[in-house]
């Protein structure tokens, strides 16, 4: 079975290499010379633990290969995954543009009947629209069948999760394609699960915007607990133990950022109205997520009145740990915020640190080194939970900061920590901690 497949972001990137990885030949394809260079060095082009020896071993093999060039690739491919980007539109809808392109692409290079899936999170008929767009300037005589094969990994566990996923959803018209595809998964060792089109691509919008809502509902009950007195780590615990709610996705912070949870919600949304359905739960998840992103800057003008010439150490720039990604990061937030309110900003990252100009145009200074950022700034705010910062002594933030005074936007530390090393610590959803110096 010769594989190609269009698009070597995070998704086309860890998806061909895995396929490599169970034995198929695969060719990756990206209209970036740049990236297919650096591929075709075996350099990986995404920073995800694990996939550079993966990567490496499977071009080592020959099964893995790259290029830029769609007629090469595509020539005798078999199956042809689409893995581009489907980004937001001012309105919040899915930008369907590179997927149009990609189907575009392989209509024109197709030499005989192919079976075309996409992998890319689309719109609910986008995959018959897709199928039609193909048929409609494919040479006569060739067959396109079409699967939609949506995909759950995480960054910063991508390759875990493809190997350990909880499911595989197939969604095609007919059962032989089906076939082909269980076939192809078979050595992942995954259920799968068939399904019709439109019910694999609904699967994958309302599986991001539940995990968006469970986000969401902790981060409301923890704005609650502060008014309360309650601790939302505790009431987190006690509610995932029920194994109807589970412990998963029920992290209060600083909101859900990334690639997907933004831009998927608002498409689901976007969806649903164009057909006369107003998404309320869902609007109001988005609603609470913007709201949750300016939560510590609300808690330093509480605490400080003004920011004007505060010195302010941001920990953390990438939406999660384990990833140098910057997209929709609650950071891309909380910096010009910061900036605009007279704050000088030092921001540390132990590895998104030299993204952070590209993305943020406001005046601040990166650096890779925790204790440069820490050094005399008048206060931290913590925005990624990356395990060096969680596994920091707090007793730092005393040797370095001129006041130890912390905002945390991830809980990395318990209350008793935090009391215990004398820090003033501001969390998220637990009482505050004011050391009686400052009190
Ligand atoms: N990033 C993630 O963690 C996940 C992403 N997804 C979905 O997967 C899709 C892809 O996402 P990412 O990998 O993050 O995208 P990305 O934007 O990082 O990468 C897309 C790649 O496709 C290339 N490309 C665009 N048009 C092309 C064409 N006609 N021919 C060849 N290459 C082309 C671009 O140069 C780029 O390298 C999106 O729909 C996303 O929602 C789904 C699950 C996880
Ligand atoms: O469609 C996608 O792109 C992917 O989106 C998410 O994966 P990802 O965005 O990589 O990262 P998550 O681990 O889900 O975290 C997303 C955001 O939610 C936040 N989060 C997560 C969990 C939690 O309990 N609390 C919380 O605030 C994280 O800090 C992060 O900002 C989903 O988990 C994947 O299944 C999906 O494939």
């Amino acid at each position: 079975m010769k594989i190609a497949v269009i698009g070597t972001g995070y998704v086309g990137l860890v998806t061909g290499v895995a396929l490599a990885e169970i034995g198929h030949t695969v060719t990756c394809i990206d209209v970036d010379p740049e990236k297919i260079a650096e591929l075709n060095q075996g350099i990986p082009t995404i920073y995800e633990p694990g996939l550079g020896e993966m990567m490496l071993r499977n071009q080592k093999r020959r099964r893995l290969h790259f290029t830029d060039q769609h007629r090469v690739g595509l020539d005798g491919a078999d199956v042809v995954y689409l893995a581009v980007g489907t980004p937001q539109l001012a309105d919040g809808s899915a930008n369907l543009r590179y997927i149009e392109q990609a189907a575009l692409d392989v209509a024109e290079y197709a030499q005989e009947s192919v079976i075309v899936v996409i992998k890319s999170t689309v719109p609910v008929g986008t995959n018959m629209r897709i199928k039609q767009l193909m048929l409609s300037h494919v040479r006569p005589g060739i067959a396109i069948r079409i699967a939609s094969n949506p995909e759950f990994l995480r960054e910063g566990s991508a390759i875990h999760d493809t190997f350990h996923g909880d499911r595989i959803i197939i969604g095609t018209e007919d059962h032989e394609t089906a076939d082909v595809l269980e076939e192809i998964n078979a050595p992942f060792g995954i259920p799968v699960v068939r399904t019709d089109v439109s019910s694999s691509e609904m699967i994958k919008y309302a599986s991001n915007a539940f995990l968006a809502t469970k986000i969401s509902f902790i981060n409301e009950i923890a704005n609650l607990c502060e008014k309360l007195g309650a601790d939302v780590e505790e009431v987190a615990k006690g509610m995932g133990l029920d194994h109807r709610i589970g412990s998963a996705f029920l992290k209060a912070g600083i909101g859900y950022g990334g690639s997907c949870f933004p831009k998927d919600t608002n498409a689901l949304v976007q969806l649903a109205g164009n057909h006369h359905h107003d998404f309320n739960l869902l609007k109001s998840v988005i609603e609470v997520n913007n709201h949750q992103q300016q939560l510590l800057i609300e808690k330093m003008l509480t605490r400080f009145g003004s920011l004007h010439g505060k010195k302010v150490a941001v920990l953390g720039l990438a939406f999660k740990p384990n990833t140098d990604d910057l997209r929709e990061s609650p950071a891309l937030v909380l910096i010009p915020k910061l900036a605009e309110l007279g704050a000088e900003v030092v921001c540390y990252d132990p590895i998104a640190a030299n993204q952070g100009s590209k993305w943020i145009s406001a005046p601040a200074v990166y650096t890779k080194s925790v204790s440069k950022a820490l050094n005399g700034a008048d206060c931290a705010m913590i925005v990624t939970d990356w395990p060096d910062i969680k596994r920091m002594d707090p007793q730092t933030f005393v040797r370095l900061l001129h006041e130890p005074i912390v905002f945390d936007g991830r809980n990395c530390y318990t209350i008793s920590a935090a009391r215990k090393a004398g820090i003033e610590y501001y969390s998220i959803g637990r009482p505050d901690v004011i050391p009686e110096v400052s009190k």
